[in-house]
Parts: structure tokens; C-alpha cells; sequence
């Protein structure tokens, strides 16, 4: 059922949601999100490359390699081709993970009308441009506009009904400022409103999208922390610096502060590093605890996003100029080799610092290296 905009909301009572829609990625996330649309009423099409997976939708109405125990509404239909898939849309999710974002772009750019819509569903910064997720895709697109969905959702619990808030972001042109009950922003987010699902919108694609690339390395790094035998004290810390992490590359990216503090940012942080449903949370645990990463998740190959990302977006951040140290921890432990113990240690052990940023101390941290080997030695 379709969630009608109350007087008083600040969506336009006259605004109408995009009738049709395609999903372009039969993962969870995507599975969530085509289920959400057909709930609402949209006509969807759910394109995956996998056959089984989209016969089987058809079929069952389940997609069970990738939400496992979910009924699917009847009006989803599943689609292995690209071009049938996109036939007619009015608008388009792209629900890949990040390192597939482009190519999939590329194949979707053959065969969409000119002017539809498209929104990035990924949590990332490619690694060898270091672009935003929309920036790629709009490389791959052309001229049309390009948003982001984004915020704390696990799609298992979009996809059963639970109560779930998510931001729409794209660019505000000056003709979706004059009339935005026309803009895609809004029409989508009223697209996907049901009574379980809110959406917000959002003009700040970098504010949005930089919470939602960074918390996935901060869960990491809150997953080592819990699963090395540390608790809520840690975990708190991580999460509030990490929030800072986000916003000082937001800004040093024009992004907006203050969007960070919204479901993108703060919402979809504090959702990620406190539940092993999170794949990233997931991984840090059990790196935390001493497995070795062949044998996280049973040596199954599984999307975590922050364990690529921990480098793209520490290399960007020192492309800026900007310092990220949780980000740098998660990176030196994942993919330099560094100890979890000694690194968490000297992440610690940094010189004091002001809080917020703006101020800057030119003192030492008065920690001497047995101090930092003996914490070092308590996480090991
Ligand atoms: N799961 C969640 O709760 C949420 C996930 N996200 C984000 O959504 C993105 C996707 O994650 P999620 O759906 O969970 O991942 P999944 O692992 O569940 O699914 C990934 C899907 O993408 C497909 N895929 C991967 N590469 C390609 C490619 N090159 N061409 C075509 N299809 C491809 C996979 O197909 P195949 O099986 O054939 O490889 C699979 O269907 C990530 O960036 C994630 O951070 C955002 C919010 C919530
Ligand atoms: O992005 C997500 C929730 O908002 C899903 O998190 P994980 O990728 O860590 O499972």
C-alpha cells in the first residue's frame, strides 16, 4: 500500500511517483528494492545475470541465495534480459556492488531511452578513479540525471516489512527547484514510499554518498575491535570518530557537514557497527577474533564492501590532503600487512587532538612506546 503524502509533509500533494521501474542487480539489496517498488504499485522488472536466480524469482517468488526466507510480491517480474528489462522504464536502480558499478553502467547506457533517470544503490568510491559512485555512472550515461539511494537498510529487514528510512539524493536543477514535485528525487522517493518504507530526498550526492563508502571501513574497524574482546566504550569511540572521518572528506569534497549527521551518515553508521547482520561488521569480527580471511564466512565469497574501499577511500583522502585514521588502520591491517594489535594500539596512541577538528593543537601525545606495546599486546 502506498504511503500518501500528509498536509504538511513537505513532498507536493500533487507530486506522482514513477509508475515503472527496473532493478538492475538480483543481489539482496536489489531484490529488496524491486520488492519495495512492485509493493507501491510500480510495475518492476528485476534484471539479474544469473538465470537461476531469476527463474526461480519468477517461479517461487523467492530469491533464496540472497534473502533467504522472503516472499516476493506477485507483481515483481524477474528479467535476464538487459534491453527487456529497461523496456519502458521510467526509471532505473543500478544495485551492484561497487567494483561493478561501471560496467554494468555501460551495458545499461545501450539500451536506455534518452532522459530516464538513474539511481546508484552502491556503497563506494572506485578504486582506480577515486570517483563517487554517480560520478562513475554518469561517465558510463550521458546526460541524464543521475542520484544515489542510500541509509541504513539491511535488505532483509526491508524486504520482510520492518519500518525502514533511506535517503534519495540527485541533483536539483533549476527546473526541479521551480516545480520539485517533478524531479527525480522526489518521484522516486515517493516511488518506493510504503507504509514500512520512508524516503527523504536529498540535493548533497556527496554528503550522501561519502557516509555511506566510509561506514562499511568503520564497521570493519568496530568488528576487529569487538571481536579482539573490547566493548561498548570502543565501539562508541569508533563510531564517533568515524563520523568525523566522514565529514571532513565530505567537506574537502564540497559535500554539506550537516548531511552527514542524516540516515546516510549517522543512520547507516550506527545501523553497521552494531549488528553482525552487517557483512562488513561481520568480517571485522571475525578478523578480531583470530580467523584468518580465507575462512571468514566459511570461506564463501561474499560482498564486503569496506575491505576494497578501505584503500580507494584513504586514497583519495590523501589526495586531499585529509587525514583518516580509522580508515588507515582498517587499510594497514587489511592490506599492509600490519598487526591488528600494534595497529589499533597506535591508533590510540595518536597525538591529542582538538574535537572538533577546527582546532589544531601542535602537541605530543604523551604515550611512550611501552605504554603502546602494552596496549598492543591486550588486543593481540
Ligand atoms: N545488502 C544490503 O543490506 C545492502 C546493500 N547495499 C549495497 O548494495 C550493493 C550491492 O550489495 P548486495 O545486493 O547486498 O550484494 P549481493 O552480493 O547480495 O548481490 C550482488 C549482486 O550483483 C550482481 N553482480 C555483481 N557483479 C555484477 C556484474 N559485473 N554484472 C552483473 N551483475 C553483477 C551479483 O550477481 P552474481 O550473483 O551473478 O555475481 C548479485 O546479483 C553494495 O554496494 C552494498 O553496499 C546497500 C544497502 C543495503
Ligand atoms: O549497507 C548496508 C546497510 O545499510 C548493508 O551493510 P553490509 O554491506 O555491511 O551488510
Amino acid at each position: 500500500m502506498r504511503h500518501q503524502p500528509l498536509s504538511g509533509d513537505p513532498l507536493p500533494s500533487h507530486a506522482h511517483p514513477y509508475r515503472s521501474a527496473a532493478v538492475i542487480g538480483a543481489g539482496a539489496w536489489g531484490t529488496a528494492l524491486a520488492a519495495t517498488l512492485a509493493k507501491g504499485g510500480v510495475s518492476t522488472r528485476l534484471w539479474g545475470r544469473d538465470r537461476a536466480v531469476v527463474d526461480a524469482i519468477n517461479a517461487t517468488r523467492r530469491n533464496e541465495r540472497f534473502l533467504p526466507g522472503v516472499t516476493l510480491p506477485e507483481a515483481l517480474l524477474g528479467v535476464h534480459q538487459m534491453k527487456a528489462a529497461l523496456q519502458g522504464a521510467e526509471v532505473v536502480l543500478i544495485v551492484v556492488p561497487s567494483r561493478s558499478i561501471r560496467s554494468v553502467a555501460r551495458q545499461v547506457a545501450e539500451h536506455l531511452a534518452a532522459g530516464v533517470p538513474v539511481a546508484v544503490c552502491a556503497k563506494g568510491i572506485e578504486a582506480e578513479t577515486g570517483l563517487l559512485m554517480t560520478q562513475v555512472a554518469e561517465e558510463e550515461l550521458g546526460r541524464r540525471p543521475v542520484g544515489c539511494v542510500s541509509g541504513p537498510t539491511f535488505a532483509v529487514e526491508t524486504a520482510l516489512g520492518h519500518p525502514t528510512a533511506a535517503t534519495v539524493a540527485f541533483p536539483f536543477s533549476y527546473a526541479d527547484r521551480l516545480k520539485p514535485a517533478e524531479s527525480p528525487a522526489v518521484r522516486l522517493a515517493l516511488a518506493l514510499s510504503t507504509e514500512s518504507f520512508r524516503a527523504y530526498v536529498s540535493d548533497d550526492l556527496v554528503g550522501v554518498e561519502i557516509g555511506g563508502a566510509l561506514k562499511n571501513v568503520i564497521a570493519i574497524a568496530c568488528g576487529m575491535m569487538t571481536g579482539a574482546g573490547f566493548a561498548e566504550n570502543t565501539r562508541a569511540a569508533l563510531i564517533t570518530r568515524g563520523l568525523d572521518e566522514m565529514k571532513t572528506l565530505a567537506e574537502a569534497l564540497g559535500g554539506r557537514r550537516e548531511t552527514v549527521t542524516g540516515l546516510s551518515g549517522v543512520g547507516d553508521l550506527t545501523l553497521t557497527c552494531s549488528s553482525p547482520t552487517s557483512r562488513n561488521m561481520a568480517l571485522g569480527l571475525q578478523l578480531g577474533r583470530g580467523v584468518a580471511r580465507a575462512a571468514c564466512f566459511d570461506g564463501e565469497t561474499v560482498v564486503v564492501e569496506g575491505e576494497m574501499n578501505a584503500t580507494s577511500v584513504t586514497d583519495l583522502a590523501r589526495k586531499l590532503g585529509v587525514r583518516l585514521p580509522i580508515c588507515e588502520t582498517v587499510r594497514a591491517i587489511l592490506h599492509e600487512g600490519r598487526p591488528l594489535g600494534e595497529a589499533f594500539a597506535a591508533l590510540w596512541a595518536r597525538p591529542i587532538e582538538a574535537e572538533p577538528r577546527a582546532m589544531d593543537l601542535s602537541f605530543s601525545h604523551p604515550a611512550t612506546d611501552q605504554d603502546i606495546a602494552t596496549l598492543a599486546e591486550r588486543i593481540s
